[in-house]
């Protein structure tokens, strides 16, 4: 996920910060038959009955000031304006009516990081969840059903997104829509153009939502995507807007799965979601930048569309071989894609990519085409954990295709200034000779270790090298069970390269590669 997936705070008309005695989030529940544009809805006066209120703002450090008397009705957080606001207003408590129950998923408490923060109270959850018509429970196929041991809240949540996710476009337009029009201020977070970005937000929040019970691989998830947030320029004060656009699409769209119950769970569960971020955030800012600058000084042309970067970042940059960044341009503000550094990380601080210009990838086309020595673009934090476990004895098998060999020169090097021999075996994948643009450099780094082996995989053409598909030939060798392996390429390459993998006997706790939603992403 590739995007700003914040806005601002409550106080624009017609969303939480006008809503009167019941706080500052009130999620903007209309009739179900309203079908107005969010135009027409804006100026519409807040809803006239109190919800569980979103309340995750402020920094961990804040929560742990003493919570102060709730506001009064009338003049409580949910009366301010954002405008309003003075920047140490930002406390939870400042925020929050009388209720104080405390965020998090069902039955989980708090998530974020640190100790309990005064002022947190154990939310509510259902008891019983509410009958749903039979035709909007995910079937068992669905990627939304509900295991076994599913929390209430989980079930509940999971019913919704059943039901959105046949309609996931319109959604995810309204709730653009929505935001926009009721926070025109966070407009400017957003890259202008919203084509790419339109559905990265909407998938992240499923994305968590689906995670809600599995507290920790939703906080390493959300910490993730909280620190990744900083570039934007996200601030705690932003989430509410998003909370109360979320809710308001579902509330629309969701029109048989949502009642009471439903929204309470969407409301604990986007608090619990929040809170995670900010906190991570906040964590983070104590450590890092934001982001960095980068000046482009070296611009190689490998073939006709990939070009090798190599920046110099304004202040050190610490990262693993195998991670990758985030990126943007001059020429594209506010549009970010992801790419592997191509090098372990060096003494002289300059960091480097490969990168191949797709049809309509404005970002590649950009770097590959336009960046020349001088340019600055912006890095964002190093992500992935695609990194080799310097405590193991075992060999590294990796798979490269195309500009995915990248990542696996900077883990060769990795492993070369650890100064371990263990055994590695590359396979370097591409559709022809022509395009094993970084051969030479990795056969050169062949004949340097003698723990390396390098061999050519071609799939489209003649080659001196292996013909066929990467996973094909990697069954021609082996045995591998005593190899970690490392997958770097397309996606397609990725998933059949997995199957490959595990059908050799490596099992899949030590198969490592990156995401693949977000390599379909990065490819533009
Ligand atoms: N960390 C990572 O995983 C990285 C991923 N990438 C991704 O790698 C891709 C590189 O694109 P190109 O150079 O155009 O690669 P490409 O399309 O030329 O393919 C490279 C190799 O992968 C094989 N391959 C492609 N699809 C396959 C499939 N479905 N099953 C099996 N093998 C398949 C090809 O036969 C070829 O050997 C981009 O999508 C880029 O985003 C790039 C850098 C790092």
């Amino acid at each position: 996920m590739d995007a700003p997936t914040t806005t601002s705070s409550a106080g624009s008309d017609g969303s939480g910060g006008n809503s009167g005695d019941w706080g500052w989030f009130t999620p903007s529940r209309k009739p179900a038959d309203d079908r107005r544009t969010p135009d027409q809805q804006s100026d519409e006066r807040a809803p006239s009955r109190p919800v569980n209120p979103i309340r995750p703002v402020g920094t961990e450090a804040d929560r742990r000031t003493p919570a102060e008397p709730a506001p009064a009705p009338g003049r409580g957080a949910g009366g301010h304006r954002t405008d309003d606001r003075r920047t140490d207003d930002h406390r939870p408590d400042d925020h929050r009516p009388d209720d104080r129950r405390a965020p998090g998923p069902a039955g989980h408490g708090p998530a974020a990081p640190g100790p309990a923060a005064p002022g947190r109270e154990e939310h509510q959850r259902p008891d019983e969840v509410a009958p749903v018509p039979q035709d909007v429970r995910p079937g068992p196929d669905s990627p939304f059903a509900a295991p076994e041991t599913a929390s209430p809240d989980a079930i509940l949540l999971r019913r919704t997104m059943a039901e959105v996710e046949p309609i996931s476009d319109k959604v995810t337009s309204y709730f653009y829509a929505l935001l926009f029009v009721q926070h025109p201020e966070l407009r400017p977070l957003f890259p202008a153009a919203m084509d790419a970005q339109r559905d990265r937000l909407f998938k992240a929040i499923l994305t968590a939502a689906r995670l809600i019970d599995d507290l920790d691989i939703l906080t390493e998830f959300l910490s993730r995507l909280g620190r990744g947030h900083r570039k934007y320029g996200t601030q705690p004060e932003h989430y509410p807007a998003v909370g109360e656009c979320l809710i308001g699409a579902l509330t629309r769209y969701a029109v048989t799965t949502w009642n009471d119950e439903a929204e309470a769970a969407w409301v604990r569960a986007y608090t619990a979601i929040s809170q995670i971020m900010i906190d991570s955030a906040a964590e983070d800012e104590l450590i890092a930048p934001a982001w960095w600058q980068a000046e482009v000084v070296g611009h190689e042309t490998r073939t006709h569309d990939i070009a090798v970067i190599t920046v110099r970042p304004d202040q050190p940059y610490p990262f693993l071989a195998g991670q990758y960044t985030s990126l943007e341009t001059p020429w594209w503000p506010r549009v970010w894609r992801h790419y592997s550094f191509a090098s372990a990380p060096r003494s002289d601080g300059l960091l480097s990519f490969h990168v191949k210009a797709v049809p309509a990838g404005w970002v590649s086309s950009a770097l590959v085409h336009r960046a020349r020595p001088g340019d600055v673009i912006r890095l964002g934090p190093p992500a992935g954990s695609m990194t080799v476990d310097h405590a193991s004895d075992n060999g590294l098998l990796c798979l490269g295709g195309g500009t995915g060999i990248a990542p696996i020169k900077a883990l060769v090097e990795d492993v070369a200034d650890h100064g371990r021999n263990r055994p590695v075996e590359v396979f370097y994948g591409a559709r022809n000779d022509h395009d094993l643009y970084d051969i030479d450099t990795m056969l050169r780094l062949a004949q340097k270790h003698p723990w390396l082996a390098v061999r050519p995989v071609v799939s489209d053409g003649p080659t001196n090298g292996l013909s066929g598909r990467l996973p094909d030939a990697v069954r021609q060798y082996g045995p591998w069970n005593a190899f970690d392996a490392y997958l770097s390429g397309p996606p397609g390459m990725i998933r059949s390269g997995v199957d490959a993998l595990m059908g050799v006997g490596i099992p899949s706790h030590r198969i490592r590669h990156d995401s693949i939603e977000e390599l379909a992403a990065a490819a533009e």
